[in-house]
């Protein structure tokens, strides 16, 4: 396995400075709104944010949803705190990494406002309020899909896959795409084939997703001798293997839509997996440069739009399905 220890700061490269603090915090050890929002920041809520909205719609299509409510909160809670948790172990193993890195920079580990202890300290709180939550309001499996989410991400992805194998975000992607299952387990305690084809869905999106971001920010991940595919190789190939998890994100979106019946659904999905293949074409079409590397963030974003939008559809089609609302 490659180490993933780096000495030196790229504010500090020398190594002559003290090894920890922002300005800020140097100037003030203590400020309260910016130790929150370190927090926000360490429990990558807004990564989380969508992956308990993932949640939320296996959720409310399993049956009865509305009766086991209290099962429906505590599985959303479980999730939220749970994925914090990956977050957090994510940020312990990596400050040295994320020093490196432009986008992470400011990452409270990296600039050393909150300690590695302290992190560690953060991690067990959301970690116990999780499986707290999960194992009185929800079931077992439930319980261990969340644990083997987190596990899978703050451990398997961060310290195994991600420094030692250009698929490591593939394999990874695993972990975050547990969610719409793990809502569904909290409702019925059984897994069945629709939210497995969710799961499914989120883990060949993953790919289409990140390597964009990879290839705007290869320069950084070379820097920081991780082996991102467009920097092992190339962007040419990273381009072609987005634009294949592209069609097979657009072909397995359209399979619940199959399953159900919901044209709603369905045609959304066709339509949003069209733009997201076409972006897919063009990102691969553009000569090298910096308006490639332009749209290869356009494209990052897009694909954040785009899941949010096909599991809002999904919700809207369950609506029209069960109560024929007049659209
Ligand atoms: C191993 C799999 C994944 C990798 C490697 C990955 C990578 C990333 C990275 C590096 C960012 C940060 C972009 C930035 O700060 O500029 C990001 C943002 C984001 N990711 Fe992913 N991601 C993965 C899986 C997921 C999953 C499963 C979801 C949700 C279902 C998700 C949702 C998001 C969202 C919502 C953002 C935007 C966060 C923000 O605006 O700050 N990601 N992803
Ligand atoms: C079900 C459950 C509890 C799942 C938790 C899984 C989870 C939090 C997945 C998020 C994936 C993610 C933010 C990857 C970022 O990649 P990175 O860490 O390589 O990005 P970075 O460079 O921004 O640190």
């Amino acid at each position: 396995m490659k180490s993933h220890v780096i000495a030196s700061t790229p504010r500090d490269p020398d190594g002559l400075l003290p090894a920890t603090g922002t300005e800020a915090a140097l100037k003030n050890p203590f400020h309260p709104g910016l130790f929150l929002h370190d927090l926000w920041v360490l429990a990558k809520a807004r990564v989380v944010s969508l992956l308990v909205f993932t949640a939320a719609v296996g959720e409310i299509l399993a049956p009865h949803a509305l009766i086991h409510w209290q099962a429906a909160l505590a599985g959303l809670l479980g999730i939220a705190l749970a994925g914090g948790a990956g977050g957090v172990l994510n940020q312990i193993v990596e400050p040295d990494l994320d020093q490196h890195m432009r986008r992470t920079l400011h990452r409270p580990l990296a600039e050393g406002r909150i300690s590695r202890r302290g992190a560690m300290l953060y991690a067990m709180v959301l970690m116990s309020a999780a499986i707290a939550i999960l194992a009185w309001g929800t079931n077992p499996l439930t319980l261990v899909l969340t644990l083997a989410g987190t596990v899978g991400y703050g451990v398997v992805y961060t310290l195994y896959l991600k420094p030692s194998t250009p698929w490591n975000i593939v394999w990874g992607g695993l972990a975050g795409a547990l969610p719409p299952l793990i809502g569904w387990t909290a409702i019925t305690g059984s897994i069945a084939a629709l939210p497995v084809v969710l799961v499914l869905l989120v883990f060949v999106w993953t790919p289409a997703h990140f390597w964009p971001l990879a290839i705007n920010c290869r320069r950084d991940y070379a820097k920081a001798c991780i082996p991102m595919l467009p920097c092992t190789h190339g962007i040419d190939r990273t381009r072609k293997e987005v634009l294949n998890y592209a069609v097979l994100t657009w072909a397995v979106s359209l399979i619940p839509a199959l399953l159900t019946g919901d044209w709603i659904y369905g045609g959304i999905a066709w339509l949003s997996g069209a733009w997201f293949v076409g972006m897919a074409l063009r990102l691969k079409a553009l000569p090298e440069g910096p308006e490639m590397d332009q749209y290869a963030r356009s494209m990052f974003a897009y694909s954040i739009s785009y899941l949010f939008l096909l599991y809002t559809a999904l919700i809207l089609g369950k609506l029209v399905m069960d109560y024929g609302f007049n659209i």
